[in-house]
């Protein structure tokens, strides 16, 4: 019986088509698993076709609706279909013919190509060849999905110029690498990476990342390691011609589906991708049976570091000792909730039950509770009121935020417990205001006094409980977790690092930590060493995109230009390379208004737009910088005749069937994404909002981070978007928002009125 396979690269166009079409194509999957052979390539509304002409002689097209074609491939030598786009009628056979796939026998995996670019490029032609990216600034947008490469906060190095690209890598080591004949004539013409990046549309998959590493300054044996050998099947090697065992060992990017009933799922979204393949890196961080100590993936927005954590997850699950529990922790209820779901999808419940998914915060209310039960919690607030009551008492100089400050970064953040402790030279590191040794008596005095009042009172904040946490778990022979996984690693304080660090036991497999300080919206900095938690040697970053397109992504990462970004857990920079997305789409639109009303009108007018152009409600989401603002946006979207609801991460999810526009804060669309993402509100007085940072005469360093903080705060937002990003603001538009954009959107305006 035939079966169909579906190519992953071409789900996101599944999300373009009308709800009549999508049931027509599940009408049409359904054939392939119920009729014979004969019976489907005859078949009156199918209408299988091989191509007039074409690159490639095994692909068809199939009729889904008198609109929309799908585009397969049919190997003759099984029944095993591949789904490898679904296009509109009219410009299916244009893209068909120019592609073809071919059996990569080095790596086992099947690529498709754009046979006729790269032929007119290498073997001439009537037309000049151009690279495909400058094609498409003249072409009509592409309807589908193409994919693509975006520059991240580090602009990827081009490693020479002049010359030719590849000149250091000999035509033996490539072809080792996987590069076929053509593709190695090829990319001998190329002197550039950006050249490169600019065929990537073109090129196979497989062998474009294994020439964009090159073309990164990686050596070749690394290459071989990390890209091409992941590829390699198990057992065995893959015959040119043998197309089934290709598609079923390309499990990057095809779903090949067993059960009949999955097809459906995959392609009715409800059977995530992510569930079932994983680029080679991913898997192999995923599934490696052995780390011997803290192992760190990091990666920018959208690299899929939530996926690694959860397959991580799955994998400790599947080999815990008798008696042994995973714990998986994310920064915010809200993120452990969506985690909590997610590995629900992915993990039977026998192996759930083994799973513990909270936030640092509430292991340690838990483990405190369990020695002092009547212990409560306190907020951040809670302890500033205190400190001011002291310092007013004392006749102190200092205000309470200067003391709060002393308290959370450096008594809390370096666990001091003595005043010696807090005299110490080093202690204070880092920070700008100075203190004589007088002072600094007096600063501890005031702070040790608030935490013997909080201690008598069992009133604890979360500084706290992390510490009694720590204290209390250091001291128990037992640890509660076999491993310990965490997510948003980039938020924790030292404090809750200190907790986690104890609840599992040093050793192989202890934790596993993912995450991005670009992302980092909470001003702690966190050094791993100073922790006691040694990661040196197993720190792995992911640099494919699969959330974002390329142009939202490169927009966004012009927000942090400029921004020193250091590596997760350290004080060095992070490595420099490059993230490219898998989507591409259109640019952000950038929106300069008059006036709230006008922003208001505009943000209306974009929002019909999205949903008229098949845009589900629940798949939009409208964020602001504050909760006041986003309550008003609910309510004057809704007297605009825009259904919207405020969302609340902790409260709903992203998967409920929303039939209004969701609206929420920056901070709680931290971890999630949306199709259509519009950042209400960025403006001067907004992004950076002062009342959260730091004044310079407090502190000139604090200040300086908690500016970075509420930069990244806008990073996050914008790259929370699928496929379309607008930013609006009315007045003085964020210093934060990249900037030549921003004045070409409000020159734009002004010429418009
Ligand atoms: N190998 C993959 N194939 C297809 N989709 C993937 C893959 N890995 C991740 N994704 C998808 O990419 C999106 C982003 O993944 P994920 O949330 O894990 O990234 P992240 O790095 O944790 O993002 P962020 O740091 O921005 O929160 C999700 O929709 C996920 O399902």
């Amino acid at each position: 019986m035939p079966q169909l396979a579906i190519d992953a690269t071409c789900l996101p166009q599944y999300d373009k088509l009308d709800r009549p079409t999508r049931e027509r194509l599940l009408a049409a999957t359904r054939k392939f698993r119920e009729l014979p052979l004969d019976a489907l390539l005859a078949h009156p509304d199918l209408r299988i076709r091989p191509l007039t002409a074409g690159q490639d002689p095994r692909i068809r097209t199939f009729r889904i609706s008198d609109t929309w074609t799908g585009v397969m491939l049919a190997p003759e030598s099984g029944e095993t279909f591949l789904l490898v786009h679904l296009l509109p009628r009219d410009s299916a056979e244009q893209w068909a013919g120019d592609q073809r796939h071919d059996v990569n026998t080095v790596m086992g995996t099947l690529e498709r190509r754009d046979a006729a670019a790269l032929g007119r490029a290498v073997g001439g032609g009537d037309e000049p060849a151009r690279p495909l990216r400058a094609a498409e600034a003249t072409a009509p947008a592409p309807v589908g999905v193409a994919v693509g490469r975006a520059g991240t906060v580090a602009a990827p190095q081009p490693p020479r110029t002049g010359a030719a690209l590849f000149e250091h890598v000999s035509d033996r080591d490539l072809r080792r690498l996987g590069i076929d004949s053509e593709i190695l004539e090829f990319c001998r013409t190329l002197s550039t990476a950006e050249e490169l990046s600019d065929w990537e549309p073109a090129l196979p998959q497989d062998q474009y990342e294994v020439l964009s590493q090159l073309a990164e300054g990686h050596p070749v044996e690394r290459v071989l390691r990390e890209v091409v050998e992941p590829r390699r099947p198990a057992v065995g090697a893959v015959a040119a011609d043998d197309y089934d065992t290709a598609i079923r060992n390309t499990r990057e990017r095809v779903i090949v589906v067993n059960d009949d009933q999955e097809i459906e799922d995959v392609l009715a979204g409800e059977f995530n991708a992510w569930r079932i393949y994983l680029h080679p890196k991913q898997r192999d961080l995923a599934y490696r049976p052995r780390f011997n100590g803290p192992a760190k993936v990091s990666g920018g927005p959208g690299t899929g570091k939530t996926v690694v954590a959860l397959h991580r997850v799955k994998f400790l699950a599947e080999h815990l000792p008798l008696g042994g529990r995973v714990l998986l922790t994310s920064f915010t209820n809200a993120l452990v909730e969506s985690l909590k779901r997610n590995l629900a999808l992915l993990l039977p419940p026998e192996l759930i039950e083994d799973v513990d998914v909270i936030t640092a915060d509430k292991l340690a209310m838990n483990v405190v509770k369990e020695e002092q039960p009547d212990v409560s919690f306190w907020s951040d607030n809670d302890v500033r009121g205190l400190l001011a009551n002291i310092a007013q008492r004392h006749g102190l100089p200092w205000s309470a935020e200067f003391l709060f400050q002393e308290y959370r970064h450096v008594v809390m953040a370096h666990g001091i417990t003595t005043v010696d402790g807090y005299l110490d030279p080093d202690a204070r590191r880092g920070r700008s205001a100075a203190l004589d040794r007088a002072e600094r008596r007096d600063v501890w005095h005031a702070i040790a006094d608030a935490r013997v009042r909080m201690r008598r009172n069992r009133r604890l904040p979360s500084l706290e409980l992390h510490a009694e946490a720590a204290r209390i778990l250091d001291e128990r022979p037992e640890k509660p977790y076999t491993n310990v996984v965490i997510d948003e690693a980039q938020d924790l304080h030292p404090t809750q690092w200190r907790t986690l660090r104890a609840a599992a036991a040093p050793g192989v497999n202890d934790l596993f930590i993912a995450g991005d300080n670009r992302q980092r919206i909470y001003d702690n900095t966190v050094s791993f060493k100073r922790l006691g938690i040694r990661i040196v040697g197993r720190s792995y970053p992911l640099r494919v995109n699969y959330r974002t397109t390329g142009e939202i992504l490169a927009w966004a990462g012009e927000i942090l230009r400029g921004q020193q970004v250091s590596e997760l857990g350290e004080s060095v920079p992070e490595p420099a390379g490059s993230t490219r997305s898998v989507l591409r789409g259109s640019p952000p639109e950038l929106r300069g208004a008059r006036d709230l009303a006008e922003e208001l009108d505009a943000l209306a007018e974009r929002v019909r737009r999205w949903l008229a152009g098949g845009i589900a409600p629940g798949d939009v989401c409208v964020t602001t910088r504050t909760q006041r603002l986003r309550n008003a946006v609910v309510r004057e979207l809704a007297d605009r005749g825009v259904p919207a609801a405020v969302f609340q991460a902790n409260r709903d999810t992203v998967t409920d069937a929303s039939p209004a526009v969701r609206v929420t804060t920056m901070h709680s669309v931290k971890g999630l994404e949306f199709r259509a993402i519009a950042v209400f509100g960025a403006t001067a007085e907004a992004l950076p909002n002062m009342e959260h940072v730091t004044g310079a005469e407090v502190d000139e360093r604090q200040h300086e981070a908690d500016l970075a903080a509420q930069r990244s705060l806008l990073y996050v937002a914008c790259t929370r978007a699928r496929e379309s990003l607008y930013v609006s603001w009315h007045g003085a538009p964020s210093p934060f928002l990249p900037r030549m954009a921003a004045e070409a959107a409000v020159g734009r305006e002004a010429a418009r009125r």
